[in-house]
């Protein structure tokens, strides 16, 4: 159902263009095969006019067989398309906390493993509905043949059907573990291509990742997909043994019990035979839609609902406006705190509460030992984690929901877990090309990379090198506040130096303000602010 929810909201016009064509498929069908009886029994009605209809009910046919799998194949193929723009739009939407709780392995999962099944599914719709809609247009042709063994017929596909959605919801229980067990593997495939130079130099290693952990999950997904479509085809199986019953029924029994004539009983076997291709397609389909209805249980339950569409503000890129220019930024009693699990698991760390206040334009080093909190708090400053409690104010501005992209839009970042984009992105290069050059050479780079339109030569370069890259981007943000979480720690003394005493004072002067998380103590006296934590609590602060 939410399947065709989807559908419908993609492409409302094009599915009821589809259902009418079908429609007109499955009455077409039944028309032929109610001539093809009629001739049979040699009916002195239709005539010398029956070859011409048959003509043209089965140009009819083709007709629109033809219109409704268009028709659905774009709807489907619209469907799809906006399922995947609307999952990559509420993933950029949510907050970084929960996508950080669902973790990257969750979320590939759902975007190839869910959408794939999703887009089977839909794949899978245009011969399902013209399945159905022959099979609707046949019911019809025996309904008018005759009425008692309709209603008989109905009574056995009610068994048949209710017994196949039994032994269904058996197989669809183990589709899900295997779902379940699919984000575990795909956290192995993780570590099979992150871990990989770690897993080649240690044999032991590789292989007790391999037996302990990559087999086992691979195998349990394997065994419950396998027993979920076993279940599937017993189903299958004895769906078709029910039609042959039906059959048997219709030929040996009924006629005896309720004296029903030739014409009406050839008519209903043969309706019933030529109903099997479209009711195998129909059972054929289930398996195909119980695991897209699993999948989208998935991506329910991370609460990436595809129900609504995130607001065209959250994801816009020009939403500066609005914010003026400010004095001074301002943590009052802000509080963040990470647990082991969901959130109603132990607090493992717990930032603040934290008063602290800054002025635009200052350096501000953020120091102290591992783990004391210094990058947490440069996601609350930048607004990508959103205080559990306390507020952020810039001057007299409260920081909440309604502002929070655009104050997001104040700083530019090159955190220590980066992405380094190849090209330009959302910058316009026009105004742009003539700075790139000389960036590169002041960041000593431009020997190794150029700008090509709006892309980088390359972006295979050593971590220091990808760091200045990064940060060259940065400067091309050109935003009120920069943010540099350890950034030097991968640089060569010489250009370490560079970074601390030139560039970050140039910035300085462009009337910047810098937060600088550090541990080059050489340097803290550069800075016109020290913040020392420890354990989520400020220390030092002068
Ligand atoms: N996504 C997360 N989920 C759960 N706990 C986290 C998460 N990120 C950090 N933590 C915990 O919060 C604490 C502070 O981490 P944070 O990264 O802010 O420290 P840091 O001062 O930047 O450390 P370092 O100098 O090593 O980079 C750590 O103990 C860490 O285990």
């Amino acid at each position: 159902m939410k399947l065709f929810r989807i559908l419908l909201r993609a492409a409302w016009k094009t599915v009821i263009g589809a259902a009418i064509a079908g429609l007109l498929n499955g009455i077409s069908t039944a028309g032929l095969i109610a001539l093809i009886n009629g001739a049979l029994h040699h009916s002195q009605v239709l005539g010398a006019f029956l070859p011409w209809a048959f003509l043209g009910l089965a140009l009819l046919l083709l007709l629109t067989h033809f219109a409704s799998q268009v028709l659905l194949v774009r709807a489907a193929q619209q469907a799809l398309l906006e399922m995947r723009l609307l999952l990559s739009r509420r993933i950029l939407a949510s907050p970084l906390r929960q996508l950080e709780g669902i973790g990257t392995a969750q979320l590939l999962a759902t975007l190839t493993d869910d959408v794939d099944a999703v887009s089977r599914s839909f794949s899978a719709l245009p011969n399902l509905f013209n399945a159905i809609a022959i099979v609707l247009g046949c019911l019809l042709y025996m309904g008018w043949l005759s009425p008692i063994l309709f209603f008989a017929l109905v009574a056995l596909i009610g068994i048949g059907t209710s017994s196949y959605l039994f032994l269904a919801s058996k197989a669809r229980r183990f589709l899900k573990r295997a779902r379940d067990e699919q984000d575990h593997l795909f956290q192995h495939f993780r570590t099979l291509t992150e871990g990989n130079k770690e897993l080649k130099l240690n044999q032991n290693r590789r292989v007790a990742f391999i037996n302990e952990d990559l087999q086992p999950t691979a195998e349990i997904t394997r065994q419950q997909n396998q027993l979920g479509f076993t279940v599937f085809a017993i189903a299958a199986s004895w769906g078709q043994l029910l039609l042959f019953v039906t059959i048997g029924f219709f030929l040996f029994t009924l006629p005896h019990i309720l004296g029903v004539s030739s014409t009406v009983l050839s008519g209903y076997v043969l309706t019933i035979i030529y109903l099997m291709l479209p009711m195998q397609q129909v059972i054929d389909a289930i398996p195909i839609f119980s695991r897209a209805s699993v999948a989208l249980s998935k991506v329910e339950s991370l609460q990436l609902t595809l129900a609504d569409s995130p607001q065209d503000s959250q994801l816009s890129t020009h939403e500066t406006d609005g914010l003026k220019p400010w004095q001074k930024l301002q943590l009052v009693g802000v509080t963040h705190s990470y647990h082991s699990g969901g959130a109603e698991q132990p607090i493992t760390f717990t930032l603040g509460p934290l008063y602290l206040e800054f002025a635009a334009g200052e350096i501000i080093f953020i120091v102290g030992g591992n783990g004391s909190g210094k990058s947490t708090l440069a996601k609350i400053i930048t607004g990508l984690y959103v205080p559990e409690s306390g507020d952020i104010f810039l001057d007299a501005l409260k920081i909440d929901d309604r502002n929070r992209e655009a104050y997001r839009q104040q700083f530019a970042t090159v955190f220590s877990d980066f992405y380094l984009f190849d090209r330009l992105l959302g910058l316009e290069p026009s105004h742009l090309v003539e700075q790139v050059p000389q960036y590169l050479e002041r960041l000593r780079l431009s020997h190794k990379v150029t700008l090509q339109g709006d892309r980088f030569s390359t972006t295979n370069l050593s971590q220091g090198e990808r760091k200045r890259l990064g940060l060259l981007t940065a400067y091309l943000e050109d935003r009120p506040v920069y943010v540099f979480d350890e950034w030097a720690a991968d640089q060569d003394p010489l250009f370490r130096d560079f970074f601390y005493r030139k560039l970050l004072p140039e910035l300085k002067e462009r009337g910047k303000t810098i937060f600088v998380i550090s541990h080059d103590d050489r340097y803290f006296d550069l800075g016109d602010r020290l913040i020392k934590l420890d354990y989520g609590q400020v220390a030092v602060a002068h």
